[in-house]
């Protein structure tokens, strides 16, 4: 690019075969590669979407319902379509649920954000009123929210269910439900007046064969390893754990050296010497009572026969993940020294025990006190049954924390966004001119998500924009579209609910992608990107 100045040589700025696009056509450029992506997953939006078949570029096969996991796997160029992605990632961090919501509402925002801008509004009023429709949003979603008891096992196993709804392994999700409430709640710790939930504290493993159904909680830990020496016992009845963050070898120094001995009984002195150094170690080890060792690092073959003679069962190069879980699930203290162990340090488990899995063997332990770590372990038909139930539980793990964190839930079918979008537009009323506009955009683009559902489940948009608009002027909050009987109904009468943090979480990211796009005016992109390459309007790179 090159900018003339009467007199002077071009000045030049940007790499050759650069391209820039500006005004306008960068953002319609934009909105429309936005709007590319919030197609994509647009059909799969709830309980009666579809699944997308994705296939990477090593030809591995992966059925999905999940919103973030298409958007991970899509590999998007466009730096504005990016932007989505980025959204569902961050919801998916933040709540672990509502990612499809969130880029379907960003969609819809910038689609209606488009048709302001074409009857010449200028973004940056967009921008602005939609900023405060998302205020007013999250205040009457507060507003509308039903206050919940944290630990409450029947709220909390209905914003369960819904989640699992949308989800492939629907048909087991009451079953599974009870497996994430147990595990949620295992975990949960009082802090602050209220509750904290580690999601890494809940071990999520998988392992096809078997059925959904077959899927377990493990009140404690299983370790995806052996039992590291033949002689050991493969299974001990109250357990004292140690957990050991330091070789049982002796260490070799870093550079190799060589030990000339020319004599041979120096050379047994030698052997001798080590040996005892690791009897030694195992004689520490077997003082404090344990009679379990997992250890983070090696453990040397003269040593496993040391312990194996002593019957204390040994794991070694456990990942220092699961030794945090370990240490969390069996009240045990990691030591990094073994001349530091002591009885104190031992953690307890009622059983630990080598079982078979399928081909592997793996350690259970389990029968913790009270443990502050568990495990679910997944099992289902095939490796992709066991991996779209994972990302399932994941969802439903996730939900029901938020739950437990913030005690507030909403209906679920759209019926907050149907809300939401009755009470802005009551609320435009009192705005002025442009902005009332664009408030009136953000409550349409809000009401999308209701109609998606009700798209996806068969039904007339048409009919569902009626009667919703209906059902919520006579005060009926929480109508909502139910896509398996293909109707608007009360869904606090079908128990659908979902957290209200959820709900939050959706207008924001969604409401800041969608402004970030709209401030875009200028596209300067290398050449070689696909934003800079030439390409037909509506897909990513189109000018
Ligand atoms: N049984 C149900 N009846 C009506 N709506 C439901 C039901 N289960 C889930 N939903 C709705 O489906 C939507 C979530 O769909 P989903 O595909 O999980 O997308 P997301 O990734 O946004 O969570 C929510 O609006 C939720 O209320
Ligand atoms: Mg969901």
């Amino acid at each position: 690019m090159a900018a003339q100045q009467a007199g002077y040589a071009p000045v030049l700025i940007l790499k050759e075969g650069a391209t820039e696009t500006k005004g306008r056509d960068a953002l319609r450029n934009s909105i429309e590669a936005a709007r590319v992506v919030s197609e994509i997953v647009r059909t799969s939006l709830g309980p009666r979407g579809m699944d997308k078949m994705l296939v990477d570029s090593l030809g591995d096969v992966t059925i999905t319902n999940d919103g973030a996991t298409m958007l991970k796997q899509m590999d998007v160029q466009h730096p504005a379509a990016k932007l989505l992605v980025e959204i569902a990632k961050a919801t998916d961090a933040e709540v672990g649920d509502g990612t499809t919501t969130s880029v379907v509402f960003a969609g819809a925002l910038l689609s209606k954000a488009q048709e302001l801008i074409d009857s010449d509004v200028h973004p940056t009023v967009v921008v602005d009123g939609y900023r405060k429709a998302s205020e007013k949003a999250m205040e009457i979603l507060n507003g509308i929210a039903i206050k919940v008891s944290p630990t409450d096992r029947e709220w909390l196993r209905k914003v369960a269910l819904t989640a699992m709804a949308s989800k492939v392994v629907a048909q087991d999700a009451e079953y599974l439900s009870k497996l994430v409430l147990d595990s949620v709640l295992q975990v949960a710790e009082k802090r602050d007046g209220g509750y904290k939930v580690d999601i890494d504290s809940i071990k999520v493993e998988k392992k096809p064969g078997g059925a959904i159904t077959d899927t377990l909680f493990v009140k404690g830990i299983v370790i995806d390893k052996e039992v590291v020496h033949g002689g050991m016992p493969k299974k001990v009845e109250n357990a004292k754990i140690a957990l050991i963050n330091a070789p049982l070898e002796i260490e070799k120094p870093e550079i190799s050296a060589e030990i000339r001995i020319s004599d041979p009984t120096k050379m047994k002195a030698f052997l001798d010497e080590e040996a005892r150094i690791l009897r030694e170690m195992v004689q520490k080890i077997k003082a404090t009572g344990a009679n379990v060792v997992f250890c983070q690092k090696g453990i040397d073959d003269l040593a496993q026969h040391y312990l194996a003679k002593e019957g204390i069962l040994a794991v070694r190069r456990v990942k220092e993940s699961d030794m945090t879980r370990l240490a969390k699930a069996t009240g045990g203290r990691i030591v990094t020294n073994i001349d530091e162990l002591s009885s104190n340090d031992l953690g307890y488990a009622a059983l630990v025990e080598e079982r078979k899995i399928e081909e592997d063997k793996w350690v259970f332990v389990e029968g913790c006190k009270d443990p502050k770590a568990v495990t679910i372990l997944v099992r289902g038909g095939s490796q992709r049954i066991v991996d779209e139930a994972e990302r399932s539980i994941h969802d439903a793990l996730m939900v029901v924390k938020d739950v437990v964190e913030s005690p507030a839930v909403v209906g679920g079918g759209g019926a907050p966004e149907a809300e939401t979008a009755y009470q802005l537009r009551q609320w435009a009323q009192t705005l002025s001119g442009r902005e009332q506009l664009a408030v009136l955009a953000y409550a349409n683009a809000l009401e999308r998500i209701p109609l998606t559902l009700a798209e996806n489940a068969g039904m007339n948009p048409l009919d569902a924009k009626t009667e919703l608009a209906k059902a919520h002027s006579e005060g009926r909050r929480w109508a909502g579209v139910d896509p398996f009987e293909s109707k608007v109904v009360d869904m606090d009468a079908k128990n659908v609910y979902e957290p209200l943090s959820v709900k939050l979480q959706v207008v924001k990211a969604a409401t800041e992608a969608a402004s970030m796009i709209l401030r875009i005016d200028d596209i300067i992109a290398a050449k070689g990107t696909s934003a800079g390459k030439e390409g037909k309007p509506g897909m990513p790179g189109g000018e």
